[in-house]
């Protein structure tokens, strides 16, 4: 499935968020989604998941409006993993994962529910601790758990939120290469990232957010250059072999 978004606004208690974005996002590929603190990366996200509606401007799923899509076939369509998310008291691991099962309560069998439960929590290496109160995680096991939700819906679209933040360099690189795989099977994925360098790796094309708007897209070559740091986020890059090490402060008029 594609996702399109038709030059999107939204304005909200009158901060202007977004500003005429045109994106999509396409089977196979991994959209990573990257820009400053505040640029607009979530509330874009957010929009493309149908939780927040844009002033102007249509988000469409193969062609169809986003927002006049039932929200238990929309939940079908799209896994939305967010930034952060309320600790689940009383709940186990597989119960949080399981919730991402709840878009199919009408469509599926109680066996393909669990079998989807235990693929995730496979893929994303917490099978051992299925069992365990969700309550009693680690910061990255929790990510992992966010994750692994996400996973269980088996939706032709992802879209993650920061899903590597909390997590140290080998888990971060299990993470990016299940949406590698979950794009080379052809599922679209969009990812929010501030770690460049994983975005070079894994992204097939990156989308760069500044103050709200799209100020770039395309490869990561194409798009990750000295100009770009210095602009967007205001920083100078020393290249150590092919990978842009931020090195220091640049004096821009954005920026405080
Ligand atoms: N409900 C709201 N009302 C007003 N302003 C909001 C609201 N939600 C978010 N904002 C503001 O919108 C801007 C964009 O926020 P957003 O969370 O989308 O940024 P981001 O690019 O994801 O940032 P970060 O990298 O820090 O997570 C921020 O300045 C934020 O304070």
């Amino acid at each position: 499935m594609i996702l399109q978004t038709d030059t999107i606004s939204l304005t909200l208690q009158g901060n202007r968020l977004l500003n005429d974005i045109a994106l999509e996002v396409r089977p196979g590929e991994v959209l990573g989604l990257i820009g400053p603190n505040g640029a607009g990366k979530s509330t874009l996200l957010r929009v493309m998941a149908g939780l927040l509606r844009p002033d102007t401007g249509c988000v469409f799923l193969d062609g169809r409006d986003l927002f006049t899509m039932p929200p238990e076939e929309r939940g079908r369509h799209l896994a939305y993993l967010p930034q952060e998310a309320p600790a689940s008291i009383g709940m186990s691991v597989r119960d949080v994962v399981a919730l991402g099962r709840l878009p199919h309560r009408r469509t599926a069998s109680a066996q393909q529910d669990a079998a989807a439960v235990r693929q995730a929590l496979d893929a994303v290496g917490m099978s051992a601790f299925a069992d365990r109160s969700s309550a009693s995680l680690s910061g990255g096991e929790r990510a992992r758990i966010l994750l692994a939700r996400a996973l269980a819906v088996q939706a032709p679209v992802m879209l993650a939120d920061e899903p590597v933040a909390a997590l140290d360099p080998a888990q971060a690189l299990t993470v990016m290469n299940l949406f590698g795989q979950y794009a080379a099977q052809g599922q679209a994925v969009a990812v929010v990232l501030h770690d460049l360098a994983l975005a070079a790796r894994f992204c097939t094309r990156i989308a760069v957010l500044s103050e709200g708007r799209l100020v770039g897209i395309g490869t990561p070559a194409e798009v990750l250059t000295d100009a770009l740091f210095a602009e967007v986020y205001g920083v100078a890059v020393r290249r150590c072999g092919e990978v842009a090490v931020p090195w220091s402060l640049v004096a821009s008029t954005r920026r405080p």
